[in-house]
């Protein structure tokens, strides 16, 4: 996750009395990724954004969120094109009555800074609402993008409604470091499981036993799979959760 506000991004308006003219900065795509995306992937484009009708919302973003899907999603736009991608934002001006200035929505806005969003519409691929994000003070926002986000969701449902473990079992994880990783192991730590992780340097696996209390986590590069399996689950996996399909199976 990233916060986008560098000094080249800084908003600047146009005062003139009537409504502020907002000039929103955007990341357009314009080369698919191959391998790692590199800035050069992209171009950052400004946008005059037009005044709210009734109804509208405008949002400045406080956090974007990268995530996998990206790389699949992206294929099937035609470049140059704008990135999605979740964002947290503020409301910074409103002609909604129930979303006041001062709120903070989450939701697939794009990688961008400010949005005018109809809070009726969903986002541009028709999958995502716009959600208010209660207010968790004195938590941070952008645990509207961890675990109280897609994320979040993912591991609780995916851990409690298709693993179903039950305390004492012993619940394997991929990609244990990630978003949804992460969080599958402290949900299972909290169901009384026993909970062994697979990561790719030796610092995320640190990380995870050290300050996230899983109980055996192993880089998947420098380890014998099979000897870590025996040795972190010697009685057996109940649940495997994976991430990302680094083993073959
Ligand atoms: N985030 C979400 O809300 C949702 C995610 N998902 C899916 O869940 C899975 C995990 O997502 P999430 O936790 O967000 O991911 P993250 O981006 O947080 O973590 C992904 C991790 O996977 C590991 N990885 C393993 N193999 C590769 C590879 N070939 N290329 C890149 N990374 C690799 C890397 O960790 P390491 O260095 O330790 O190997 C990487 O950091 C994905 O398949 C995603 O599509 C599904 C629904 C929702
Ligand atoms: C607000 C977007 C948060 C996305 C978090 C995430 O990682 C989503 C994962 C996808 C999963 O891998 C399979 C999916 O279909 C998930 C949803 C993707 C939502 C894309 C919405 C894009 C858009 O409408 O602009």
């Amino acid at each position: 996750m990233a916060n986008i506000f560098s000094p080249n991004f800084i908003v600047k308006r146009l005062f003139s009395g009537a409504p502020s003219k907002i000039r929103a900065h955007k990341y357009v795509l314009t080369k698919y990724f191959q391998g790692e995306p590199k800035i050069s992937d992209f171009k950052i484009v400004e946008e005059t954004l037009p005044d709210l009708k009734s109804g509208e919302i405008l949002t400045e973003a406080e956090y974007l969120s990268v995530d996998p899907y990206m790389r699949a999603y992206m294929i099937g736009y035609k470049l140059p094109t704008d990135m999605i991608g979740g964002q947290v934002a503020k409301v910074i001006e409103s002609r909604n009555e129930n979303i006041p200035v001062g709120s903070y929505v989450t939701g697939a806005l794009g990688w961008r800074t400010h949005t005018i969003v109809d809070p009726n519409k969903l986002s541009s691929m028709g999958m995502l609402p716009l959600t208010i994000v209660p207010d968790i003070r004195p938590h941070p926002v952008s645990l509207a993008l961890g675990v109280l986000g897609m994320p979040g969701n993912t591991a609780y449902f995916g851990l409690k409604e298709i693993c179903k473990p039950k305390e004492g079992e012993t619940i394997a994880i991929t990609g244990a470091a990630g978003a949804v990783g992460s969080h599958v192991g402290q949900i299972g730590k909290l169901l009384g499981c026993r909970i062994i992780g697979f990561a790719g340097t030796d610092d995320k696996c640190e990380y995870l036993e050290k300050e996230l209390g899983f109980d055996r986590v192993f880089n998947y590069k420098t380890c014998k799979i099979s000897a870590a399996l025996k040795e972190g689950a010697p009685n057996r996996v109940d649940c495997y959760f994976d991430n990302a399909r680094i083993f073959k199976y």
